[in-house]
């Protein structure tokens, strides 16, 4: 069964927790960290067409609209592997910043494996486009399943993370991104471990499991963490600033989403959180300062236009 048109909406994403080991041989750091999807979508619309094409709205107008782009090369593999000519014309609205440490461009290859597999009807199962998500990318499968897991190996290797309630976060975007790889060379510089270090892996505390079990984000504040948050810095020194004024307008904690450079601040509610919000902004240390709520569901198909 297949459809004309389908909608698909997958959800950035934090990382609560991330430890950092030396890189293996194939140049890729072992992971240990926790992942939480938040209220910030990206939208595919996909469309039965002749070939694989894409529109971007929103942010990004500037990515790449062929094999350089991610969610085009999500439906080429996805094409390849099902073994079909079928095209699809997809539209891309983007909300997750461009290079930002939230795993945007993820959710996009995560949404158009979904949505195309939907349109084509290719009828492979969740595990089958996880495989395909891990090909595109370490951060790709966590787009598919959201919500609240740890990730292992590179980031790519999931175990679902029991969590209670709802977060409220403040984020605080940038106009400029940061490189994942530069961000990781730089943490190799700032670590460089002996190397009888090099089958070193990295370990979570549980502070932050338990924090998510008893879902109270004051004991969540204090199990907060990101090896990468240094580099970041190293490589954009204003982070400092965007941390300390987190602090200074009330947050509970704040940190580097992944290889940055958007800040994640935690507040106590909602309420709490449009405060921190407001004065941070009023300090004004980010192009943007958002709202968002975590966990939320992984990619999902929205609506499906004349399903046949
Ligand atoms: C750092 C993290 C934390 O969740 O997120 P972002 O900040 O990118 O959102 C991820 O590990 C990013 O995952 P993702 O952005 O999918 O990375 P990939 O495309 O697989 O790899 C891009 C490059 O990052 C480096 N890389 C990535 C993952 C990893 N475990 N070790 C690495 O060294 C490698 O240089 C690799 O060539
Ligand atoms: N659909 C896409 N959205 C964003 N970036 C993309 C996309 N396709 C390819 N890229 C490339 O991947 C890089 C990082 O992607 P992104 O997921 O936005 O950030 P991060 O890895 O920091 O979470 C971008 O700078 C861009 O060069």
């Amino acid at each position: 069964m297949s459809a004309s048109e389908v909608h698909v909406r997958a959800p950035g994403k934090i990382n609560l927790a991330l430890r950092v080991g030396p890189a293996r041989d194939d140049g890729f750091h072992p992971l240990a960290t926790v992942f939480q999807a938040v209220s910030l979508y990206e939208d595919v619309v996909a469309r039965r067409a002749d070939d694989i094409s894409l529109t971007i709205r929103g942010r990004g107008e500037d990515l790449p609209t062929d094999e350089g782009n991610l969610a085009v090369r999500a439906a080429a593999l996805l094409r390849e592997t099902a073994g079909t000519e079928a095209g699809a014309a997809l539209t891309l609205t983007k909300q997750v910043p461009v290079a930002g440490g939230m795993a945007g461009g993820s959710a996009d290859a995560a949404a158009t494996l979904l949505a195309c597999d939907q349109l084509w009807g290719t009828g492979l199962g969740r595990e089958e486009l996880a495989e395909l998500a891990a090909e595109l990318g370490s951060d790709v499968p966590f787009a598919l399943t959201g919500m609240s897991a740890m990730g292992t190996g590179r980031g790519d290797v999931l175990t679902p993370v029991m969590s209670r309630g709802q977060y409220h976060w403040i984020l605080a975007v940038q106009d400029e991104g940061l490189s994942t790889p530069a961000v990781f060379r730089q943490w190799d510089e700032m670590n460089g471990l002996a190397s009888d270090d090099a089958e070193e892996l990295p370990q979570l505390g549980g502070e932050v499991f338990s924090a998510l079990l008893g879902g109270d984000p004051l004991i969540l504040a204090r199990a907060l963490g990101n090896d990468l948050e240094e580099a970041a810095i190293e490589l954009r020194p204003q982070l400092a600033d965007v941390l300390a004024a987190a602090e200074r307008a009330g947050a509970l904690a704040a940190l580097v989403s992944g290889s940055g450079p958007t800040v994640a601040a935690l507040a106590l509610d909602g309420p709490h959180a449009h405060s921190v919000a407001g004065v941070m902004r009023a300090a004004d240390v980010a192009a943007e300062i958002l709202t968002v709520t975590g966990p939320v569901a992984g990619a999902r198909v929205m609506e499906h236009v004349g399903r046949r």
